[in-house]
């Protein structure tokens, strides 16, 4: 089998469809319906969490899709798949992209990061992996493990890229990216305006993946009510 995920999502929009259980809308319905809508509006695939809500939006859409799975573990930091065991589980769903958290943190059970990947491409050698970064240094050592995908999803929530927006001083940041990392780099993480979006494809992003500004109607009406 060839992932021809890279391909299908060149310069269009990944729509991310999540809502945690401390969401209003935590549902696997309501994330399936969710689906549907960036499906009708055009966007060429779907990022997801927990297997549950993976599964629902593979049946109701059909597009190619990054999964992840949320966990906390009191030991780390590092949430965003954090071991085996969640890429394991997100993988057998059949999903073309498995993303991890990269921030460089020590991760849960003393797991390393080299050796998840070596494992994973093992077990899983058609689905891609999407690394979930916030600083330059740890997206260079995503990039040297061969991450097929650098995401800047975690910046600015790291101890590390504290009070830091991926869109500060006209994306400066993902410009300096762009020059240093090898393999394809997906904006993610506070691209809240279609012309955030549009700038990073023109920077030269592969591709842009929008949560929030489009599928948390809490956090959408909360800007409305805190212009008040
Ligand atoms: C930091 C973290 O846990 N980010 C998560 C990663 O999957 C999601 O909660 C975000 O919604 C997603 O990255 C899309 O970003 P935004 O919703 O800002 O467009």
């Amino acid at each position: 089998m060839t992932n021809t995920f890279l391909d299908t999502v060149k310069g269009k929009l990944i729509i991310s469809c999540q809502a945690l259980p401390n969401e209003p809308l935590h549902s696997s319905f309501i994330m399936a319906r969710m689906g549907r809508a960036a499906k009708q509006a055009g966007a060429v695939g779907i990022r997801a969490n927990s297997v549950v809500d993976i599964q629902a939006i593979q049946d109701e859409t059909g597009l190619p899709m990054i999964g992840i799975a949320k966990t906390d573990y009191p030991e780390s930091p590092v949430y965003i798949t954090p071991t085996m065991k969640e890429m394991r589980a997100v993988a057998a769903t059949g999903v073309e992209v498995v993303a991890c958290q990269v921030t460089g943190e020590l991760r849960p059970n003393g797991e390393k990061l080299a050796d998840i990947v070596a494992q994973f491409r093992q077990e899983f050698p058609d689905t891609l992996l999407m690394a979930d970064t916030d600083i330059l240094e740890n997206a260079l050592v995503a990039d040297k493990l061969g991450f097929d995908i650098i995401g800047t999803t975690m910046r600015g929530y790291t101890a590390n890229s504290k009070g830091t927006n991926v869109a500060d001083n006209d994306f400066e940041y993902l410009k300096e990216l762009l020059k240093q990392v090898k393999h394809p780099v997906v904006a993610e993480g506070k691209i809240d305006t279609p012309e955030k979006m549009k700038r990073c494809l023109e920077l030269g992003c592969q591709a842009v993946v929008v949560g929030g500004a489009i599928t948390r109607p809490l956090e959408i009406a909360s800007r409305f009510i805190a212009a008040l």
